[in-house]
């Protein structure tokens, strides 16, 4: 894990060099003010003038202070690119991976890894590594002085140092399990608070406002407790550090008043001693603080290599090429979500020629979704054949099957922003030309001029501004501007009104007429328009045909037919 964390600085380690070694000469020049304390002493003492060692030490402290300011700033630049580089590969890795991965992670976690872990990578990079390699120079330094001033003080200062730092060390892997589980927990919070947004009007419409503002509570109380232990442990490295300085100040000055009593030791060396005694205390909570940031780091990185090390699907992003409608292939295919799950395909074969209608019809669960999921590759199937175009599809190359498809879900997401860049969102390039004519075939013309700004109003957070049906048809047109070959349609279960119902069918048929189109039926209309029909019931196909044949002939669309299909 430290030697991942070491690849995140490797690109910027020349800055942090340069950082390191200006903070470094702050240091140096913060290192040299007793000892000129000293000569100020002395000089006081041997009635020496005062002003030579009073100017070095006023163009110390300046140095010091100039300097150090601009090796921080170097060190936070340098942790803001190495936040900015995280990021970019964490999200660059998670809108690649795989829908069955992503269909297991949650939401909220996965922004918390982006927004909250990548942040906690900045701290241990920069001011965890680099000040506490300029901290162990100043330790180093004023031990080095400590023991020119006096090596019998320094020893009773350096037992009691190393006792103590031996009780901090024991402290640093608590630290490091209690910052796991706190950024798990936030993780977690951020989890439960997506899940109540998600759902936002179903919260209020069930009135679960109290039970769910209670929930995502008890995960920001976790997330406190968490925090609370690593505080807790922090603290009490922090406390035991202090103490030893504490100690070793009374130690210090015990034998080193004994000693300047018997006229062993200058009273000018016993104050700078202790005033190197000071100068330890910060690079001492400096090391600590960089262990505990360390540890914060190594579980930060953690939880972004567990996403980075899933498998991401090849990156072959096609675009998309006109071609003539294909059909498609399903020969005995077996399919289940995962080991531990059900067979949700148990040898499905049907056939869907180049071009015309085809209808998916079945009861709930039948495996019909689930078809579209395996077209589109989101899943492999497990056993038998699935062909588009008579090329099986696990040699298609992933890029180039999703360019020959359009896909239109049920519940027809759109996206914020303006209703152009929902249009445009699968086709980029195309033409104003390509986009008022997908406009028309989709009757979304007087949606276009009713809106206040045209094709350029934002349609709001998931098109909330739109209709169902609208949403569906701008889902359509999205899905046509790519210019499929195939089209697989979800059909919106929602009741439409009438005239989004004519639009709706009109738009299907059209489409259909031009390229091949594979549609989840929910309405008689789609059905009864449908060159063939595909019954699927428990993860097979049980029957095929027109619907009047199929009227005659299949019990079960007998009775979708009567009762399942809104009727328009
Ligand atoms: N992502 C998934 N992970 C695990 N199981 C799933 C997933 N999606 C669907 N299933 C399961 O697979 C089965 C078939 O689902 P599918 O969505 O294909 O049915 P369907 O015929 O489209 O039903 P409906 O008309 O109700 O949408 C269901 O039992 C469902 O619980």
């Amino acid at each position: 894990m430290v030697k991942e964390l070491l690849a995140y600085i490797r690109p910027h380690r020349k800055i942090l060099v340069v950082g390191g070694l200006l903070s470094l000469i702050g240091s140096a020049a913060g290192l040299a003010m007793p000892l000129l304390a000293k000569y100020v002493v002395d000089a006081f003492g041997q009635d020496r003038s005062m002003a030579g060692p009073l100017l070095w030490l006023t163009v110390a402290v300046l140095v010091g202070a100039v300097v150090s300011a601009g090796g921080s700033y170097l060190m936070e630049r340098t942790g803001e690119g190495i936040v900015l580089s995280a990021r970019r590969k964490l999200v660059d890795r998670m809108l690649r991976l795989r829908v069955a991965d992503v269909d297991r992670l949650k939401p909220g976690d996965l922004l918390s890894r982006v927004t909250g872990d990548t942040t906690l990578l900045r701290a241990v990079l920069t001011n965890g590594i680099v000040e506490s390699v300029s901290a162990a120079f100043m330790l180093v330094g004023a031990i080095v002085m400590m023991a020119a001033m006096d090596g019998v003080l320094l020893l009773v200062t350096l037992l009691i140092v190393v006792l103590i730092g031996g009780l901090v060390a024991l402290i640093m892997p608590k630290i490091q399990r209690a910052q796991t589980h706190a950024q798990e927990a936030v993780g977690e919070m951020g989890a439960v608070l997506d899940r109540a947004l998600q759902a936002y009007r179903t919260v209020k419409a069930s009135g679960a406002e109290e039970r769910e503002i209670a929930v995502v509570g008890e995960a920001a109380v976790r997330a406190r407790d968490r925090g609370l232990q690593v505080a807790g442990w922090t603290s009490l490295a922090g406390v035991a550090t202090w103490m030893a300085v504490q100690i070793a100040f009374v130690a210090v000055l015990a034998v080193g008043g004994a000693r300047v009593a018997s006229g062993t030791l200058d009273v000018s060396s016993l104050i700078a001693f202790l005033l190197y005694l000071f100068y330890l205390v910060p690079p001492i909570g400096q090391l600590v603080q960089g262990g505990v940031q360390l540890q914060q780091g190594l579980a930060a990185m953690k939880r972004i290599k567990e996403i980075e090390n899933l498998p991401a699907e090849p990156a072959d992003a096609v675009t998309p090429a006109d071609g003539p409608p294909i059909g498609l292939t399903f020969m005995d295919v077996a399919f289940r979500y995962g080991d531990d799950r059900p067979t949700v395909h148990d040898g499905v074969s049907f056939e869907v020629p180049p071009g015309g209608l085809t209808a998916l019809v079945g009861p709930s669960g039948a495996g019909k979704s689930t078809v579209f999921g395996l077209l589109e590759r989101f899943y492999d199937h497990q056993d038998g054949l699935i062909a588009i175009d008579g090329r099986d599809i696990r040699e298609w190359p992933l890029g180039e099957l999703r360019a020959a498809l359009g896909y239109v879900e049920q519940d027809a997401p759109v996206l914020a922003g303006t209703l152009r860049e929902n249009l445009l969102f699968a086709a980029q390039n195309a033409t104003e030309e390509e986009l008022r004519r997908a406009i028309a075939r989709t009757r979304l013309d007087d949606l276009v001029d009713r809106l206040p700004d045209g094709l350029e109003t934002a349609v709001g957070h998931r098109g909330v501004l739109l209709s169902g049906g609208e949403r569906q048809r701008v889902a359509i047109a999205r899905a046509l501007l790519r210019r499929p070959r195939l089209l697989l349609l979800d059909e919106a279960t929602s009741q439409l009104d009438a005239v989004n119902e004519l639009r709706l069918r009109e738009v299907i048929a059209e489409v259909a007429t031009e390229t091949t189109v594979l549609v989840i039926a929910h309405r008689l209309s789609t059905v009864t328009n449908a060159d063939r029909i595909v019954v699927m019931e428990g993860g097979r196909v049980r029957a095929v045909g027109t619907h009047d044949e199929l009227v005659g002939g299949d019990e079960l669309y007998r009775e979708l037919a009567a009762t399942q299909f809104l009727v328009s």
